[in-house]
């Protein structure tokens, strides 16, 4: 009994004993297995926070070596002295950077630096021979070109900083264009200028029209058309959409001027729902686009599939560009994000354009008769009623040149190389990152090179006579070039290519040119040969100028009223 007694009474806690020790053993167990845990966590923490500590540290060295890079290669440039933290920002912001450019070329020479901040480097080019040079060498654009395009549009394979990124696109895209214009077809569809004209008839009646908000329209009814086929001629939210396309190039600027871009500001998300109508009414387009080729072809009812990049894959009847914008390069790309990046610089740039050649017709009358005669001259070799050839246009071409060159596209042309340092002629380096810009008013205007008629309106500089040298910007006075030009029929003047000379950028020039310059060319002139056989274009004789200053690069157009009058009414 006792031993069973002191079996069961040694037992008892001798059993407690064993459950407690195991529970002991097995909790001081889980304490060791938690503290080898919690140390493994902590030196694992520890490691996490020395790698990211060297992480930022060689982060900040970099940024500080690539700072200290900048400043070293900077030095040897001229320019002037930083006057405060914020560089010379405040001043570019306060006055018209043309002036200032201007300025600091007398005072400093043809290449002159500017600090907009620490690490933000502005160099300006005015001399031609070095402006050429750059714009073949630097292949960027600087980062808040890509990103005005991108937060409106979405990313696209155009219009990006990047030259890698819009190299193929660039180049697949100036083919098909410069295509187009060889075939020697009207490369502005027939029913827009038809449609254009109907316009014009229905204005006539009227006082006088808006030359900005016309010639807007105007290039917006020829791009559209080109870009979406004749069903945009049809579609009945066409005025909307050329309503959002002008908010958005109002702000477009202001938004990619943020660094980082301000998601905080809610007047940033009624931006970027505007630029989502616009989205939304592309696909809407687009669909109609298919609807008509779809009803062409005889497969009306037959459902095509528009939603998104399969549409590239349909072949849309006189659409020449769909597909190739809207083909993939890449799958990031947003679906219509050409489309839209071409209808919004192509129809900015192409109504200033309209808008000034409208009023230099209208400013000068005779130049409007000789372009008027050499039409009805053109016609009358032309084998069909509709196809003049453009290259007998002389005089018109040099007058739309003449108006590219007096009311270029934006103020400055703009370039960085991204990755690499490159050196001019000139002796300076201009560091990697560094803003390059070229103030092409400065260029286009200046009297050195144009013989001190620079500031007028010349068409003739870009003609020349048979035996007389093809060089551009050597007619000197208006006035004697218009005498000899009397007769069209007798003489035989040459448009001399104004791409050869150095100092013609409104298509800017070299590895980033606009690949819209010919086709724009022809079509603009064919537009002002049909409206020119039909109306003389007049000022308003109350007309005012009332010019807008300029935003973030973007050249607003001047606008003064204008009259349409029939011909031989
Ligand atoms: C009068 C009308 C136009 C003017 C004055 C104009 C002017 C310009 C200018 C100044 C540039 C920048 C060039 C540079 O940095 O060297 C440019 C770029 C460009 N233009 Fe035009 N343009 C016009 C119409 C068009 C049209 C109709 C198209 C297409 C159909 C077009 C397509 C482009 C493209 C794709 C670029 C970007 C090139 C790049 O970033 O690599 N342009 N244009």
């Amino acid at each position: 009994m006792k031993p069973s007694t002191s079996s069961s009474s040694s037992s008892s806690p001798c059993g407690s004993n064993t459950l407690l020790t195991i529970l002991f053993q097995s909790r001081s167990e889980a304490c060791s297995n938690d503290s080898i845990l919690r140390d493994l966590v902590a030196r694992e923490f520890n490691a996490f926070l020395w790698i990211s500590l060297i992480a930022v540290t060689a982060l900040l060295l970099r940024k500080l070596f690539d700072l200290l890079r900048l400043w070293a290669k900077a030095k040897p440039i001229p320019g002037p002295p930083c006057p405060s933290f914020y560089g010379h920002s405040n001043l570019l912001s306060r006055q018209n950077i043309t002036e200032v450019l201007g300025d600091l070329h007398k005072k400093y020479g043809s290449v002159v630096k500017l600090w907009l901040g620490p690490t933000r480097l502005l160099v300006s080019i005015k001399d031609p021979i070095l402006i050429k040079e750059m714009l073949l060498k630097a292949a960027d654009k600087l980062p808040m070109t890509g990103r005005a395009f991108h937060l409106a549009f979405g990313r696209s394979s155009l219009f990006a900083s990047s030259f890698d990124e819009v190299q193929k696109r660039r180049e697949t895209l100036l083919t098909e264009l410069n295509g187009k214009v060889r075939e020697n077809k009207n490369v502005f569809p027939t029913k827009a200028v038809d449609c254009v004209l109907e316009r014009i008839n229905n204005v006539m009646g009227k006082d006088s029209v808006d030359s900005r908000v016309f010639s807007q329209h105007m290039a917006f009814t020829m791009l559209g058309a080109t870009l979406f086929g004749d069903a945009f001629l049809a579609w009945s939210k066409v005025a909307v959409y050329e309503e959002l396309l002008m908010m958005i190039a109002k702000d477009a600027g202001f938004w990619a001027s943020y660094c980082v871009t301000p998601f905080w500001k809610p007047g940033f998300w009624k931006y970027q729902s505007v630029c989502t109508k616009l989205k939304c009414l592309t696909q809407d387009i687009v669909q109609q686009c298919c609807n008509v080729y779809s009803w062409e072809t005889g497969n009306l009812g037959k459902e095509v599939a528009c939603g998104g990049p399969s549409c590239s894959e349909v072949r849309i009847v006189d659409n020449l560009f769909f597909e190739e914008l809207n083909g993939h390069f890449n799958v990031s790309e947003e679906p219509y994000g050409n489309l839209m990046g071409i209808m919004f610089h192509g129809c900015l740039s192409t109504a200033s354009l309209i808008n000034n050649i409208m009023m230099n017709l209208a400013t000068h009358p005779q130049i409007q008769d000789k372009i008027y005669s050499e039409v009805t001259m053109a016609q009358k070799d032309a084998m069909k009623e509709d196809q003049i050839s453009a290259d007998k246009l002389v005089l018109l071409l040099a007058t739309i040149y003449e108006s590219a060159r007096l009311v270029s596209a934006g103020s400055l042309l703009q370039r960085c190389s991204l990755k690499h340092d490159f050196s001019l002629k000139s002796g300076h380096t201009i560091p990697a990152g560094a803003g390059l810009v070229v103030p092409v008013e400065l260029v286009m205007m200046d009297d050195s090179t144009l013989g001190g008629d620079a500031s007028e309106f010349n068409p003739y500089r870009f003609l020349s006579k048979a035996g007389e040298g093809s060089d551009i910007f050597l007619r000197k006075s208006f006035s004697g070039a218009a005498q000899k030009f009397v007769n069209l029929g007798e003489s035989s003047f040459t448009l001399n290519d104004p791409n050869k000379s150095t100092a013609f950028l409104p298509f800017g020039s070299g590895i980033r040119a606009c690949v819209g310059q010919k086709f724009v060319t022809e079509g603009v002139a064919m537009l002002f040969a049909s409206l020119l056989k039909q109306y003389e274009i007049k000022l308003h004789p109350e007309a005012q100028d009332t010019s807008k200053p300029n935003n973030f690069g973007l050249q607003l157009l001047s606008s003064s009223h204008i009259v349409f009058v029939q011909r031989n009414s």
